[in-house]
Protein backbone atom coordinates (compact mmCIF):
# COMPACT_ATOMS: atom_id res chain seq x y z
CA UNK A 1 0.00 0.00 0.00
CA UNK A 2 1.34 3.61 -0.70
CA UNK A 3 0.80 5.56 3.00
CA UNK A 4 1.97 9.21 4.14
CA UNK A 5 2.88 9.60 7.83
CA UNK A 6 2.95 13.44 8.64
CA UNK A 7 5.00 14.24 11.65
CA UNK A 8 8.44 12.21 11.89
CA UNK A 9 8.56 12.49 15.63
CA UNK A 10 9.29 9.39 17.78
CA UNK A 11 5.84 7.88 16.95
CA UNK A 12 6.02 9.24 13.18
CA UNK A 13 9.10 7.54 12.20
CA UNK A 14 8.40 4.34 13.94
CA UNK A 15 4.96 3.96 12.14
CA UNK A 16 7.05 4.90 8.93
CA UNK A 17 9.60 2.71 9.18
CA UNK A 18 7.45 -0.47 10.29
CA UNK A 19 4.86 -0.09 7.90
CA UNK A 20 8.45 -0.05 5.14
CA UNK A 21 9.35 -2.99 6.74
CA UNK A 22 6.13 -4.80 6.02
CA UNK A 23 6.64 -4.38 1.99
CA UNK A 24 4.34 -0.96 2.06
CA UNK A 25 5.55 2.30 0.20
CA UNK A 26 5.86 4.93 3.25
CA UNK A 27 6.13 8.97 2.62
CA UNK A 28 6.70 10.64 5.67
CA UNK A 29 6.97 14.49 5.97
CA UNK A 30 7.69 17.22 8.75
CA UNK A 31 7.99 20.47 8.64
CA UNK A 32 11.46 20.46 10.46
CA UNK A 33 13.82 20.93 7.26
CA UNK A 34 17.06 20.00 8.76
CA UNK A 35 15.48 16.87 10.73
CA UNK A 36 14.16 15.71 6.84
CA UNK A 37 17.73 16.45 5.53
CA UNK A 38 19.11 14.23 8.00
CA UNK A 39 16.44 11.19 7.99
CA UNK A 40 16.74 11.53 4.02
CA UNK A 41 20.69 11.27 4.59
CA UNK A 42 20.27 8.28 6.26
CA UNK A 43 20.73 9.53 10.37
CA UNK A 44 18.29 8.51 12.63
CA UNK A 45 16.91 11.35 14.52
CA UNK A 46 15.80 9.22 17.75
CA UNK A 47 17.99 6.65 20.08
CA UNK A 48 15.30 3.42 20.27
CA UNK A 49 16.81 -0.45 19.60
CA UNK A 50 16.57 -1.94 16.84
CA UNK A 51 15.18 1.02 14.39
CA UNK A 52 18.38 2.20 13.23
CA UNK A 53 18.96 -1.17 10.91
CA UNK A 54 15.19 -1.57 9.91
CA UNK A 55 15.62 2.59 8.91
CA UNK A 56 18.38 2.13 6.60
CA UNK A 57 17.29 -0.78 5.02
CA UNK A 58 13.81 0.60 3.96
CA UNK A 59 15.58 3.99 3.15
CA UNK A 60 18.01 2.22 1.04
CA UNK A 61 15.77 -0.16 -0.64
CA UNK A 62 13.40 2.75 -1.27
CA UNK A 63 10.28 1.92 0.82
CA UNK A 64 10.78 4.89 2.78
CA UNK A 65 11.26 8.47 1.96
CA UNK A 66 11.21 12.02 3.18
CA UNK A 67 10.08 15.40 2.52
CA UNK A 68 8.76 18.27 4.21
CA UNK A 69 6.15 19.43 1.24
CA UNK A 70 2.92 18.37 2.08
CA UNK A 71 1.09 17.84 -1.67
CA UNK A 72 4.09 15.93 -2.46
CA UNK A 73 4.27 13.42 0.05
CA UNK A 74 0.23 12.54 0.17
CA UNK A 75 -0.09 12.83 -3.39
CA UNK A 76 -0.16 9.24 -4.13
CA UNK A 77 -1.06 7.94 -0.60
CA UNK A 78 -4.50 5.69 0.39
CA UNK A 79 -3.67 6.26 3.71
CA UNK A 80 -2.32 9.34 5.91
CA UNK A 81 -1.42 8.88 9.42
CA UNK A 82 -1.17 12.25 11.57
CA UNK A 83 1.62 11.93 13.54
CA UNK A 84 1.44 15.08 14.99
CA UNK A 85 2.26 16.66 18.41
CA UNK A 86 -0.77 17.16 20.80
CA UNK A 87 1.53 19.31 23.85
CA UNK A 88 -1.07 20.78 26.76
CA UNK A 89 -2.04 23.67 26.08
CA UNK A 90 -2.30 26.80 29.04
CA UNK A 91 -5.39 24.64 30.99
CA UNK A 92 -3.62 21.18 29.99
CA UNK A 93 -5.84 20.03 27.73
CA UNK A 94 -4.65 18.59 24.62
CA UNK A 95 -3.68 21.64 22.15
CA UNK A 96 -5.22 20.43 18.40
CA UNK A 97 -3.79 23.00 16.79
CA UNK A 98 -1.00 20.96 14.76
CA UNK A 99 -3.66 17.89 14.23
CA UNK A 100 -6.52 20.21 12.88
CA UNK A 101 -4.17 23.08 10.87
CA UNK A 102 -2.68 19.87 8.78
CA UNK A 103 -6.47 18.33 8.41
CA UNK A 104 -7.05 21.77 7.20
CA UNK A 105 -3.84 21.82 4.85
CA UNK A 106 -5.16 18.37 3.37
CA UNK A 107 -8.38 19.70 2.40
CA UNK A 108 -6.82 22.21 0.62
CA UNK A 109 -4.86 19.77 -1.73
CA UNK A 110 -6.86 16.32 -1.58
CA UNK A 111 -7.91 15.26 -5.02
CA UNK A 112 -9.49 11.78 -4.46
CA UNK A 113 -10.48 9.45 -1.34
CA UNK A 114 -8.15 8.66 1.16
CA UNK A 115 -8.39 7.73 4.81
CA UNK A 116 -6.93 9.99 7.26
CA UNK A 117 -5.75 8.32 10.45
CA UNK A 118 -5.38 10.15 13.82
CA UNK A 119 -2.46 7.98 15.23
CA UNK A 120 -1.20 11.22 17.59
CA UNK A 121 -3.26 10.78 20.97
CA UNK A 122 -6.42 12.99 20.85
CA UNK A 123 -9.49 13.73 23.01
CA UNK A 124 -12.67 12.55 21.91
CA UNK A 125 -14.52 14.09 19.55
CA UNK A 126 -11.00 15.01 17.49
CA UNK A 127 -12.19 13.00 14.64
CA UNK A 128 -15.34 14.85 14.07
CA UNK A 129 -13.14 17.98 14.00
CA UNK A 130 -10.71 16.86 11.94
CA UNK A 131 -13.73 15.56 9.21
CA UNK A 132 -14.75 19.12 9.69
CA UNK A 133 -11.36 20.43 8.99
CA UNK A 134 -10.83 18.61 5.72
CA UNK A 135 -14.42 19.33 4.70
CA UNK A 136 -14.01 23.05 4.81
CA UNK A 137 -12.17 22.69 1.87
CA UNK A 138 -12.63 19.55 0.37
CA UNK A 139 -15.99 18.13 -1.07
CA UNK A 140 -14.92 14.54 -2.13
CA UNK A 141 -15.15 11.59 -0.51
CA UNK A 142 -12.80 10.76 2.33
CA UNK A 143 -13.23 8.61 5.74
CA UNK A 144 -11.19 9.66 8.66
CA UNK A 145 -10.06 6.66 11.76
CA UNK A 146 -8.70 6.95 15.01
CA UNK A 147 -5.96 4.74 15.36
CA UNK A 148 -4.28 5.51 18.79
CA UNK A 149 -0.74 4.04 19.24
CA UNK A 150 -0.08 2.35 22.29
CA UNK A 151 4.09 1.59 21.75
CA UNK A 152 6.30 2.47 24.71
CA UNK A 153 9.63 4.07 24.21
CA UNK A 154 12.60 1.89 24.09
CA UNK A 155 10.60 -0.95 22.85
CA UNK A 156 8.74 0.56 20.52
CA UNK A 157 10.20 -1.39 17.08
CA UNK A 158 8.48 -4.50 19.05
CA UNK A 159 5.20 -2.59 20.26
CA UNK A 160 5.10 -1.58 17.17
CA UNK A 161 5.56 -4.70 15.08
CA UNK A 162 3.59 -7.39 17.83
CA UNK A 163 1.09 -5.25 19.15
CA UNK A 164 -0.88 -6.39 21.76
CA UNK A 165 -3.88 -5.22 20.01
CA UNK A 166 -4.42 -2.55 17.66
CA UNK A 167 -7.58 -0.14 18.12
CA UNK A 168 -9.13 1.05 14.62
CA UNK A 169 -12.14 3.25 15.43
CA UNK A 170 -14.44 4.06 12.31
CA UNK A 171 -17.95 3.32 11.21
CA UNK A 172 -16.43 3.56 7.54
CA UNK A 173 -16.22 -0.14 6.19
CA UNK A 174 -14.61 1.39 3.58
CA UNK A 175 -12.00 2.48 6.07
CA UNK A 176 -12.37 -0.64 7.73
CA UNK A 177 -11.09 -3.19 5.35
CA UNK A 178 -8.54 -0.99 4.51
CA UNK A 179 -7.04 -0.82 7.53
CA UNK A 180 -7.71 -4.61 8.50
CA UNK A 181 -5.08 -5.38 5.25
CA UNK A 182 -2.84 -2.77 6.40
CA UNK A 183 -2.51 -4.34 9.91
CA UNK A 184 -3.00 -7.78 8.93
CA UNK A 185 1.10 -8.66 9.06
CA UNK A 186 1.07 -7.21 12.37
CA UNK A 187 -1.84 -8.90 13.87
CA UNK A 188 -1.16 -12.26 12.82
CA UNK A 189 0.67 -13.52 16.52
CA UNK A 190 -2.84 -13.85 17.27
CA UNK A 191 -3.39 -10.35 19.14
CA UNK A 192 -6.52 -8.68 17.36
CA UNK A 193 -7.87 -5.72 15.66
CA UNK A 194 -10.40 -3.98 17.79
CA UNK A 195 -12.93 -2.38 15.63
CA UNK A 196 -14.74 0.14 17.31
CA UNK A 197 -16.65 3.99 16.63
CA UNK A 198 -14.08 7.12 16.27
CA UNK A 199 -15.24 8.32 20.14
CA UNK A 200 -14.33 4.82 22.00
CA UNK A 201 -11.48 4.62 20.39
CA UNK A 202 -9.91 7.88 21.32
CA UNK A 203 -10.74 7.41 25.01
CA UNK A 204 -9.44 4.01 25.01
CA UNK A 205 -5.55 5.58 24.47
CA UNK A 206 -6.83 7.93 27.27
CA UNK A 207 -7.77 5.20 29.26
CA UNK A 208 -5.06 3.04 28.84
CA UNK A 209 -2.05 5.70 29.97
CA UNK A 210 -3.93 6.58 32.94
CA UNK A 211 -5.22 3.02 34.20
CA UNK A 212 -0.85 2.63 34.19
CA UNK A 213 -0.04 5.94 35.47
CA UNK A 214 -2.75 5.01 38.71
CA UNK A 215 -0.78 1.78 38.63
CA UNK A 216 2.57 3.21 39.10
CA UNK A 217 1.21 6.02 41.55
CA UNK A 218 -0.98 3.27 43.61
CA UNK A 219 2.81 1.64 44.14
CA UNK A 220 4.79 4.62 45.09
CA UNK A 221 2.05 4.99 47.80
CA UNK A 222 1.96 1.46 48.78
CA UNK A 223 6.08 2.02 49.06
CA UNK A 224 5.58 5.25 51.04
CA UNK A 225 3.31 2.95 53.58
CA UNK A 226 6.20 0.08 53.42
CA UNK A 227 9.07 2.90 54.56
CA UNK A 228 6.84 4.06 57.45
CA UNK A 229 5.58 0.51 58.19
CA UNK A 230 8.68 -1.83 58.59
CA UNK A 231 7.75 -3.58 54.84
CA UNK A 232 9.34 -4.58 51.93
CA UNK A 233 7.67 -3.11 48.76
CA UNK A 234 9.18 -5.92 46.69
CA UNK A 235 7.69 -8.46 48.23
CA UNK A 236 4.52 -6.87 48.38
CA UNK A 237 5.04 -6.01 44.32
CA UNK A 238 5.57 -9.99 43.89
CA UNK A 239 2.76 -10.90 46.81
CA UNK A 240 0.32 -9.16 44.68
CA UNK A 241 1.35 -9.57 41.33
CA UNK A 242 1.36 -12.83 40.59
CA UNK A 243 -2.58 -12.50 41.14
CA UNK A 244 -3.63 -13.00 37.72
CA UNK A 245 -6.41 -10.33 37.84
CA UNK A 246 -3.81 -7.65 39.00
CA UNK A 247 -0.78 -8.63 36.52
CA UNK A 248 3.22 -8.62 37.47
CA UNK A 249 3.71 -5.16 35.16
CA UNK A 250 3.74 -1.90 35.81
CA UNK A 251 3.86 -2.08 39.46
CA UNK A 252 7.34 -0.38 40.26
CA UNK A 253 7.97 2.36 42.65
CA UNK A 254 10.31 4.65 42.08
CA UNK A 255 10.83 8.53 41.49
CA UNK A 256 7.78 9.06 39.91
CA UNK A 257 6.01 8.61 36.24
CA UNK A 258 7.48 10.95 33.78
CA UNK A 259 7.88 10.93 29.63
CA UNK A 260 6.03 12.63 26.84
CA UNK A 261 2.81 10.49 27.54
CA UNK A 262 1.79 10.33 30.82
CA UNK A 263 2.27 13.19 32.32
CA UNK A 264 0.59 14.60 29.57
CA UNK A 265 -1.86 12.57 29.01
CA UNK A 266 -3.80 12.31 32.95
CA UNK A 267 -3.71 15.81 32.87
CA UNK A 268 -5.76 15.82 29.45
CA UNK A 269 -8.26 13.72 30.67
CA UNK A 270 -8.75 15.28 33.96
CA UNK A 271 -9.55 18.62 31.56
CA UNK A 272 -11.49 16.59 29.24
CA UNK A 273 -13.48 15.57 31.97
CA UNK A 274 -13.67 18.54 33.56
CA UNK A 275 -15.29 20.34 30.24
CA UNK A 276 -18.17 17.70 30.86
CA UNK A 277 -18.30 18.65 34.40
CA UNK A 278 -16.72 15.31 35.40
CA UNK A 279 -14.56 15.43 38.72
CA UNK A 280 -12.09 13.00 37.55
CA UNK A 281 -11.19 12.45 41.30
CA UNK A 282 -8.67 9.31 41.17
CA UNK A 283 -6.87 11.02 38.33
CA UNK A 284 -6.26 13.70 40.42
CA UNK A 285 -5.16 12.06 43.19
CA UNK A 286 -2.56 10.15 40.41
CA UNK A 287 -1.36 13.48 39.73
CA UNK A 288 -0.74 14.68 42.75
CA UNK A 289 0.91 11.45 44.18
CA UNK A 290 3.35 11.59 41.26
CA UNK A 291 4.32 15.20 42.02
CA UNK A 292 5.24 14.20 45.38
CA UNK A 293 6.86 11.32 44.61
CA UNK A 294 9.45 13.04 41.97
CA UNK A 295 11.00 14.79 45.30
CA UNK A 296 10.55 12.00 47.86
CA UNK A 297 14.30 11.34 47.04
CA UNK A 298 15.03 14.60 47.74
CA UNK A 299 13.56 14.49 51.10
CA UNK A 300 15.56 11.57 51.82
CA UNK A 301 18.83 13.61 50.46
CA UNK A 302 18.28 16.54 52.63
CA UNK A 303 17.42 14.21 55.80
CA UNK A 304 21.37 12.50 55.30
CA UNK A 305 23.10 16.01 55.10
CA UNK A 306 20.99 17.24 58.03
CA UNK A 307 19.20 19.79 55.52
CA UNK A 308 22.65 21.33 54.71
CA UNK A 309 23.21 20.69 50.66
CA UNK A 310 24.73 23.99 49.77
CA UNK A 311 28.23 22.96 48.50
CA UNK A 312 27.20 19.29 48.21
CA UNK A 313 28.85 17.41 45.04
CA UNK A 314 26.21 15.08 44.43
CA UNK A 315 26.15 12.47 41.36
CA UNK A 316 23.84 11.11 39.61
CA UNK A 317 23.15 8.05 37.59
CA UNK A 318 20.69 8.50 34.56
CA UNK A 319 19.00 11.65 33.05
CA UNK A 320 16.48 10.00 30.61
CA UNK A 321 13.01 9.13 31.60
CA UNK A 322 13.59 5.87 31.26
CA UNK A 323 16.36 3.32 30.02
CA UNK A 324 16.61 2.49 26.32
CA UNK A 325 16.04 5.93 25.42
CA UNK A 326 17.36 9.53 24.62
CA UNK A 327 13.90 11.12 25.55
CA UNK A 328 14.31 13.61 29.04
CA UNK A 329 10.85 15.03 28.36
CA UNK A 330 9.36 15.12 31.69
CA UNK A 331 12.12 12.93 32.98
CA UNK A 332 11.79 13.10 37.47
CA UNK A 333 15.67 13.31 37.42
CA UNK A 334 15.42 16.54 35.73
CA UNK A 335 12.69 17.86 38.42
CA UNK A 336 15.06 16.37 40.67
CA UNK A 337 18.27 18.00 39.82
CA UNK A 338 16.74 21.18 39.65
CA UNK A 339 15.36 21.50 43.39
CA UNK A 340 18.91 20.10 44.32
CA UNK A 341 20.27 22.71 42.64
CA UNK A 342 17.75 25.48 44.05
CA UNK A 343 19.08 24.26 47.64
CA UNK A 344 22.71 24.59 46.37
CA UNK A 345 23.99 21.04 45.30
CA UNK A 346 26.22 20.45 42.44
CA UNK A 347 25.41 17.69 40.55
CA UNK A 348 27.72 15.84 37.97
CA UNK A 349 25.74 13.37 35.83
CA UNK A 350 26.25 10.41 33.61
CA UNK A 351 23.25 9.13 30.78
CA UNK A 352 24.81 6.51 28.11
CA UNK A 353 22.29 8.18 25.71
CA UNK A 354 20.64 12.10 27.00
CA UNK A 355 23.10 13.55 27.83
CA UNK A 356 23.01 15.38 24.66
CA UNK A 357 19.52 16.31 24.97
CA UNK A 358 20.48 17.61 28.63
CA UNK A 359 23.24 19.89 27.59
CA UNK A 360 21.05 21.81 25.43
CA UNK A 361 18.27 22.49 28.07
CA UNK A 362 20.44 22.76 31.08
CA UNK A 363 23.94 24.11 29.72
CA UNK A 364 26.83 24.22 32.57
CA UNK A 365 23.84 24.31 35.11
CA UNK A 366 25.39 20.50 35.69
CA UNK A 367 28.67 18.71 34.93
CA UNK A 368 28.89 15.66 32.69
CA UNK A 369 30.68 12.99 33.10
CA UNK A 370 32.42 10.48 30.69
CA UNK A 371 31.56 7.38 32.27
CA UNK A 372 29.41 6.08 35.35
CA UNK A 373 32.12 6.02 37.20
CA UNK A 374 33.85 9.13 36.72
CA UNK A 375 31.05 10.68 37.50
CA UNK A 376 31.46 9.86 40.92
CA UNK A 377 34.74 11.33 41.59
CA UNK A 378 35.09 13.06 45.41
CA UNK A 379 30.86 13.16 44.72
CA UNK A 380 29.64 13.18 48.79
CA UNK A 381 26.55 11.20 47.36
CA UNK A 382 25.47 8.80 44.32
CA UNK A 383 21.55 9.23 43.13
CA UNK A 384 20.11 6.62 40.73
CA UNK A 385 17.53 7.92 38.36
CA UNK A 386 17.31 5.68 35.65
CA UNK A 387 17.34 2.19 35.86
CA UNK A 388 20.26 1.33 32.63
CA UNK A 389 20.84 -2.06 32.45
CA UNK A 390 24.51 -1.19 32.70
CA UNK A 391 23.79 0.68 36.22
CA UNK A 392 22.25 -2.44 38.09
CA UNK A 393 25.87 -4.50 37.92
CA UNK A 394 28.56 -2.21 38.61
CA UNK A 395 31.97 -2.52 40.07
CA UNK A 396 31.24 -1.70 43.85
CA UNK A 397 35.11 -1.20 44.03
CA UNK A 398 35.45 1.53 41.69
CA UNK A 399 33.00 3.08 43.32
CA UNK A 400 34.53 2.83 46.63
CA UNK A 401 37.60 4.33 45.24
CA UNK A 402 36.40 7.74 43.87
CA UNK A 403 32.98 8.33 46.19
CA UNK A 404 33.99 11.07 49.12
CA UNK A 405 30.95 9.24 51.19
CA UNK A 406 29.61 6.04 50.77
CA UNK A 407 26.04 7.40 50.34
CA UNK A 408 23.30 5.86 47.43
CA UNK A 409 19.99 7.27 47.12
CA UNK A 410 18.54 4.74 45.14
CA UNK A 411 15.30 5.81 43.03
CA UNK A 412 15.31 2.80 41.14
CA UNK A 413 15.68 -0.33 43.33
CA UNK A 414 18.76 -1.67 41.48
CA UNK A 415 20.59 -3.25 44.71
CA UNK A 416 19.93 -5.40 47.42
CA UNK A 417 19.52 -4.09 50.52
CA UNK A 418 21.47 -6.07 53.46
CA UNK A 419 24.21 -6.50 50.10
CA UNK A 420 24.58 -2.34 50.34
CA UNK A 421 24.58 -2.27 54.52
CA UNK A 422 26.85 -5.18 54.82
CA UNK A 423 29.57 -3.63 51.87
CA UNK A 424 29.13 -0.55 54.14
CA UNK A 425 27.41 1.71 52.00
CA UNK A 426 24.26 4.04 53.58
CA UNK A 427 21.76 2.93 50.88
CA UNK A 428 18.72 4.32 51.01
CA UNK A 429 16.14 3.26 47.91
CA UNK A 430 12.28 3.59 47.98
CA UNK A 431 9.71 0.96 49.95
CA UNK A 432 12.27 -0.85 51.67
CA UNK A 433 14.04 -0.87 54.59
N1 LIG B 1 6.34 9.28 22.04
C1 LIG B 1 5.61 8.22 22.30
O1 LIG B 1 6.09 7.25 22.87
C2 LIG B 1 4.15 8.15 21.91
C3 LIG B 1 3.50 6.92 21.94
C4 LIG B 1 2.15 6.86 21.58
C5 LIG B 1 1.47 8.02 21.21
N2 LIG B 1 2.12 9.20 21.20
C6 LIG B 1 1.39 10.37 20.71
O2 LIG B 1 1.76 10.58 19.33
C7 LIG B 1 1.80 11.98 19.03
C8 LIG B 1 3.19 12.34 18.52
O3 LIG B 1 4.11 12.12 19.55
P1 LIG B 1 5.70 12.14 19.29
O4 LIG B 1 6.34 11.78 20.58
O5 LIG B 1 6.01 11.37 18.07
O6 LIG B 1 5.89 13.71 18.98
P2 LIG B 1 7.22 14.47 18.57
O7 LIG B 1 7.11 15.80 19.18
O8 LIG B 1 8.40 13.59 18.83
O9 LIG B 1 7.10 14.62 16.98
C9 LIG B 1 6.16 15.36 16.31
C10 LIG B 1 6.72 15.75 14.93
O10 LIG B 1 5.72 16.45 14.22
C11 LIG B 1 6.36 17.47 13.44
N3 LIG B 1 5.40 18.48 13.04
C12 LIG B 1 4.85 19.48 13.76
N4 LIG B 1 4.00 20.19 12.99
C13 LIG B 1 4.00 19.63 11.77
C14 LIG B 1 3.32 19.91 10.55
N5 LIG B 1 2.46 20.91 10.45
N6 LIG B 1 3.59 19.13 9.48
C15 LIG B 1 4.46 18.11 9.57
N7 LIG B 1 5.13 17.79 10.70
C16 LIG B 1 4.90 18.54 11.79
C17 LIG B 1 7.45 17.97 14.38
O11 LIG B 1 8.46 18.67 13.66
C18 LIG B 1 7.95 16.65 14.98
O12 LIG B 1 9.00 16.09 14.22
C19 LIG B 1 1.38 12.69 20.31
O13 LIG B 1 0.00 12.90 20.29
C20 LIG B 1 1.73 11.69 21.40
O14 LIG B 1 0.95 11.85 22.55
C21 LIG B 1 3.45 9.30 21.51
O1 LIG C 1 6.28 -0.02 36.96
C1 LIG C 1 6.57 1.07 36.44
C2 LIG C 1 6.52 1.28 35.03
C3 LIG C 1 6.86 2.54 34.53
N1 LIG C 1 7.23 3.54 35.37
C4 LIG C 1 7.55 4.88 34.82
O2 LIG C 1 6.49 5.29 33.97
C5 LIG C 1 6.97 6.14 32.94
C6 LIG C 1 6.47 5.68 31.60
O3 LIG C 1 7.02 4.42 31.27
P1 LIG C 1 6.59 3.61 29.98
O4 LIG C 1 5.14 3.43 29.99
O5 LIG C 1 7.42 2.39 29.90
O6 LIG C 1 7.06 4.61 28.83
P2 LIG C 1 6.41 5.38 27.61
O7 LIG C 1 7.34 5.17 26.47
O8 LIG C 1 6.10 6.77 28.06
O9 LIG C 1 5.04 4.61 27.23
C7 LIG C 1 3.76 4.98 27.74
O10 LIG C 1 3.22 6.06 26.99
C8 LIG C 1 3.11 5.80 25.57
C9 LIG C 1 2.66 7.09 24.93
O11 LIG C 1 1.28 7.29 25.03
C10 LIG C 1 2.16 4.64 25.36
O12 LIG C 1 2.04 4.40 23.96
C11 LIG C 1 2.69 3.41 26.09
O13 LIG C 1 1.76 2.33 25.94
C12 LIG C 1 2.84 3.76 27.56
O14 LIG C 1 3.39 2.65 28.28
C13 LIG C 1 8.50 6.11 33.07
O15 LIG C 1 8.93 7.29 33.72
C14 LIG C 1 8.78 4.89 33.94
O16 LIG C 1 9.95 5.01 34.70
C15 LIG C 1 7.30 3.33 36.74
O17 LIG C 1 7.64 4.23 37.51
N2 LIG C 1 6.96 2.08 37.23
Amino acid sequence: MKIAVVGTGYVGLVTGTCFAETGNKVTCIDIDVSKVKRLSEGQITIYEPGLEKIFLRNLKEGRLKFTIDLATGISEAEIVFLALPTPPGADGAADLKYVLGVAEDLGKIMTAYKVIVDKSTVPVGTADKVKEAIALNYKGEFDVVSNPEFLREGVAVDDFMKPDRVVVGTDSERARKIMGDLFAPFVRQGNPIIYMDERSAELTKYAANSFLATKISFMNEIAQLCERMGADVDMVRRGIGSDDRIGKRFLFPGIGYGGSCFPKDVQALIRSAEEISYDFKILKAVEQVNAHQKLHMVEKIEQYFDHQLKGKKLACWGLAFKPNTDDIREAPALEMIRVLLEKGASVTAFDPEAMSNVKQLLGDQIQYANSQYDALNEADALIIATEWSEFRTPDFEMMEARLKSKAIFDGRNLFDVKQMKNMGYYYESIGRK
